[in-house]
C-alpha cells in the first residue's frame, strides 16, 4: 500500500538576484583596519610569514636595519627602519582585514549550529508497517550516515539529509537569509534538506546524508573563516614570479655594490651627513633599495584579493568550495544549464489529460494513476492529484503490484498488476515500450505530443502493454528574467547551452523562451558528462549549474559546477560551488567575480611592477647624481638630497600599500566586454599609472621629509 502525500504548493522563489543581502559589503571601514592591528601584528611571526616570500625577505630587511642601526643610530637609519616595519605590518594588515569579514560571518553561522535533540526512526524503511518502526531521542550530533529522523512542525532539522517521505514548508533563513519558506518533498529533485533549518508545516522523514562534524554549516563554518585556504595554481605560479623577481633583485643589489659609489656621492652631496658612521649607513640604504626594488604592492595585496574574492561569493550567497572554482569562473567559456529546475521553476504540473485511438478521458486518468501510485517524484504526486479529481479519491486504493520506478535512464516508470502492465514517460521511449510489446503507436499521438511540447510543456505518454492511450501535459513556467543574464552572457562571450532529457521540441520551445545559444535534448546523464568533456577539449572551461541528482556527474566534471541549493545532496556534493538562493542566473555574478578577481589580481600585479621600476629611476638621480653629473640631468623631481630621496621612496612603497588595500577588497571595476578590450584598457591605467604615481608621491613626500633634521 502506498500512503499519499499531498500535492506540494508552489514554492517561493527569488527572482531578483540580491546582491550582498547577506553583508553591507564593498567598502572598507577605517576602523576595521584598526581592529585588525592586533592580528596582523601576531602575523609578523616569520613562521607564519614565510609563505609570503616577498613579505618575508622585506621582514628580513627590517631586522637587518634594526640591527644596522642600533650600533650606529641615526634619524635616518631609525625612520628607514620603522618604515620597513610598517610595510610588512601594512600586508599583514590587508590580509586581516579581507579575512575578519569571513570571520564575522562565521561567528553568525555559529549560532545556528545549536545543539538539537533528533528522534530516530529504527527499522523504518520505504513502506514499512508502522509497528516496525521505534523512535528514540538522541543528540542530534550523533546522528550517522544513513539514520533516519522524524521532523515535525516547528523543530529544528537535526542534520543534513534528503526527505525520504513526506511533504513541508522550510524556513531556511538560517543558511540563506532569505526569510520565504521553502518546500521541500522526497522523490525530487527538491529533497535536500539542511541542518539547522527548521519546518514550518507538516511532518517529514529525513536520510541523514553526513557524518557528525561534516554538516553543511559545518563546511560554511570552514569556508567562510578561510581557514583551510589554499593557495590556487594560479596564486602559486604568480607567487613563483614574484620569488623570480625578489631574488633577481636581491643580486642586482648586493653585486652592483651601490654602496662604494653611494658615499662618495653623499660625501660631495652632504659632506655634514659624513658625520654619521658610513658603514651604518650603508647596510640600511642597501636594505632600503632591496625592498623598493622588488614587487612588495603585490607580495602584501595577492592574499586578500584571493580572500576579498571567496567573500563576494559569499555575500552574493554563493559557496565557493576552492578559490580555483572562483578563479576558472572567470575565465567560462561555456555555461551549460539543466532545464527543469534551473531555467525553469521545476515543480512541473500536469494539468491536462488527451486521451488517443478512442481512450475514454477517465480510462487515461485511471491508467495513469495506477502508473504513478509509487512515482515519488513531484511529477508523479501531480498526476495522482489530478487523476483523483477525475476518477475519484478512493481510486487505485485496492491496487498492489511491482512498482517501477522513474529513472532518467529508461525515462519511464509504471506497474506491472496482476494483467495489467502500465508504463507512462518520454513519448519517445514510451512509443518504442509499446513496439517492443508487439504493439502500434497510434498516428495522432504525435500531433498530441508535438502540441504539448511546443508550447514548452512535458508530454508523458501512457499505454497499457501494446496500447497508447494517450498523453499527460506537465506544465512547467520559465523562471523570470532569463533572457537578459543570457545576453549579457553573451556580451562576454559565453556560450549558453541548455541540457535537459525532455524531448526536443519542449526542448526548443524552453530553450528559445530563455533565450539560450543552443540546447541538447533527451540527454542522458552520460551525455551530459559527454557534452562537457566535449567542450573542455583544447583547455576551454566549462560552468555547469544544475540541481538534480542526474546532473551529478557533469557538475563534477564540469571546472564550475554551480548546484541549486534546493538540489539534492548528491548535486551539492558533486559541485565546486552552491547557490543558496538556487537562482540560476546567479552564474552571471559568479563569472563577473571571477573576472574581478583575476582583473584586480592581473592590474595590481602590473601596478606593482611598474612601481618598482618607477622608483628605482626616482631614487637613481637623486643617489648617484652627485658624483655622476649627468644623471643629475635625469634628476627631474629635483628631491632636497640623497638620503630624503630614499626615505621617500620606502615611506610611498609601504603607504600604497594601504592606499590599495580599499581596492583589492572591493576588486577593479567589471564591465561586459572583450578580454583584449580589458586588458588593453588596464595597461594602459595600471601600467602607465603604476609609472606615474611613485614620481609624483615620492615628490610630495619628499617636499615634507625633508624638515626632519639629518635627512
Ligand atoms: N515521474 C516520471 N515518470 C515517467 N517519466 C518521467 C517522469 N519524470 C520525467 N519523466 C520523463 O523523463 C524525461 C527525462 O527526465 P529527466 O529528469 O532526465 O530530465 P528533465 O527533468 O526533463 O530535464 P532536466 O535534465 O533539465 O532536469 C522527462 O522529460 C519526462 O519525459
Ligand atoms: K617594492
Ligand atoms: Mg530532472
Amino acid at each position: 500500500m502506498v500512503t499519499e502525500a499531498p500535492v506540494a504548493p508552489d514554492a517561493p522563489r527569488t527572482e531578483e538576484p540580491r546582491p550582498g543581502h547577506r553583508v553591507a559589503g564593498g567598502l572598507l571601514d577605517p576602523r576595521q583596519l584598526w581592529k585588525s592591528l592586533p592580528e596582523a601584528l601576531r602575523k609578523l611571526d616569520p613562521r607564519v610569514l614565510w609563505r609570503n616570500p616577498v613579505m618575508f625577505v622585506t621582514e628580513v630587511g627590517a631586522l637587518l636595519t634594526t640591527v644596522f642601526t642600533i650600533p650606529h643610530p641615526s634619524v635616518f637609519g631609525w625612520l628607514i627602519t620603522a618604515w620597513l616595519w610598517l610595510t610588512v605590518i601594512f600586508a599583514n594588515l590587508a590580509e586581516a582585514v579581507a579575512e575578519s569579514r569571513g570571520r564575522a560571518q562565521a561567528a553568525t553561522l555559529r549560532l545556528t549550529r545549536r545543539q538539537t535533540v533528533a528522534r530516530r526512526l529504527v527499522g523504518w524503511a520505504e513502506g514499512a508497517p508502522p509497528s516496525a518502526i521505534r523512535e528514540e531521542e538522541i543528540p542530534a550530533d550523533r546522528l550517522r550516515r544513513g539514520d533516519v529522523v522524524a521532523v515535525d512542525a516547528g523543530h529544528l532539522i537535526p542534520g543534513d539529509g534528503d526527505v525520504v517521505d513526506g511533504v513541508a514548508s522550510v524556513d531556511e533563513s538560517a543558511i540563506t537569509g532569505e526569510s520565504a519558506p521553502v518546500i521541500r518533498e522526497s522523490g525530487g529533485d527538491r529533497c535536500a534538506v539542511t541542518g539547522g533549518t527548521r519546518v514550518l508545516s507538516d511532518r517529514i522523514v529525513v536520510r541523514i546524508t553526513q557524518e557528525p562534524g561534516e554538516s553543511f554549516i559545518d563546511r560554511m563554518i570552514t569556508l567562510v573563516e578561510g581557514a583551510k585556504r589554499q593557495k590556487t595554481p594560479n596564486e602559486l605560479a604568480l607567487n613563483l614570479l614574484l620569488v623570480a623577481l625578489t631574488i633577481i633583485f636581491l643580486f642586482a643589489t648586493v653585486t652592483l655594490q651601490p654602496m662604494a659609489i653611494f658615499s662618495k656621492g653623499v660625501m660631495a652631496a652632504a659632506p655634514d651627513t659624513l658625520a654619521i658612521t658610513s658603514s651604518g649607513i650603508a647596510g640600511v640604504v642597501l636594505v632600503s633599495l632591496l625592498v623598493c626594488l622588488i614587487p612588495t604592492t603585490i607580495g602584501a595585496l595577492l592574499s586578500a584579493i584571493g580572500i576579498a574574492g571567496m567573500d563576494r561569493m559569499v555575500q552574493r550567497n554563493v559557496l565557493a568550495m576552492s578559490g580555483r572554482a572562483v578563479e576558472a569562473a572567470g575565465d567560462v567559456h561555456t555555461l551549460l544549464l539543466d532545464k527543469t529546475g534551473t531555467i525553469t521553476f521545476g515543480n512541473r504540473q500536469a494539468d491536462a489529460f488527451i486521451p488517443v485511438g478512442g481512450t475514454r478521458e477517465s480510462d487515461l486518468a485511471r491508467a495513469a494513476l495506477l502508473s504513478s501510485l509509487a512515482d515519488r517524484t513531484p511529477e508523479g504526486r501531480s498526476i495522482l492529484d489530478l487523476a483523483r479529481k477525475r476518477v475519484g479519491p478512493d481510486a487505485g486504493a485496492e491496487a498492489d503490484g511491482v512498482w517501477v520506478p522513474f529513472s532518467a535512464v529508461t525515462r519511464m516508470s509504471g506497474v506491472d498488476l496482476p494483467g495489467r502492465v502500465l508504463r507512462k514517460g518520454a513519448a519517445a521511449s514510451v512509443s518504442s515500450w509499446v513496439r517492443d510489446n508487439g504493439g502500434s503507436v497510434p498516428p495522432e499521438l504525435a500531433a498530441v505530443v508535438e502540441e504539448v511540447s511546443s508550447s514548452g510543456g512535458t508530454p508523458l505518454v501512457v499505454a497499457e502493454q501494446t496500447r497508447v492511450l494517450g498523453v499527460v501535459r506537465l506544465k512547467d513556467v520559465v523562471k523570470p528574467g532569463l533572457r537578459e543574464r543570457f545576453d549579457e552572457m553573451r556580451r562576454m562571450g559565453i556560450r549558453t547551452v541548455m541540457i535537459t532529457g525532455d524531448n526536443p521540441v519542449t526542448a526548443k520551445a524552453i530553450a528559445d523562451e530563455a533565450g539560450v545559444d543552443d540546447f541538447l535534448a533527451e540527454a542522458t546523464p552520460e551525455d551530459k558528462l559527454a557534452l562537457i568533456k566535449k567542450e573542455q577539449e583544447g583547455g576551454r572551461l566549462v560552468a555547469m549549474t544544475g540541481d538534480g541528482t542526474n546532473d551529478a556527474p557533469a557538475l563534477a566534471q564540469a571546472d564550475v559546477g554551480v548546484a541549486m541549493n534546493t538540489g539534492t545532496s548528491a548535486a551539492k556534493e558533486a559541485g565546486n560551488m552552491v547557490d543558496l538562493d538556487s537562482d540560476p542566473t546567479k552564474i552571471v555574478e559568479i563569472v563577473e567575480i571571477g573576472k574581478q578577481l583575476l582583473i584586480t589580481r592581473g592590474a595590481l600585479t602590473t601596478f606593482s611592477i611598474a612601481n618598482d621600476i618607477a622608483k628605482y629611476f626616482a631614487i637613481l638621480p637623486a643617489m648617484f647624481g652627485p658624483i655622476y653629473p649627468g644623471l643629475q640631468r635625469l634628476n627631474i623631481m629635483g628631491l632636497h638630497s640623497p638620503l630624503s630621496a630614499i626615505l621617500s621612496a620606502v615611506i610611498f612603497n609601504a603607504v600604497v600599500i594601504v592606499a590599495l588595500i580599499p581596492l583589492a577588497l572591493r576588486g577593479v571595476r567589471y564591465r561586459p566586454s572583450s578580454a583584449s578590450t580589458l586588458l588593453a584598457r588596464n595597461l594602459w591605467v595600471y601600467g602607465l599609472g603604476g609609472v606615474v604615481v611613485p614620481f609624483v608621491a615620492i615628490k610630495l613626500i619628499d617636499l615634507v621629509v625633508q624638515f626632519i633634521p639629518g635627512i
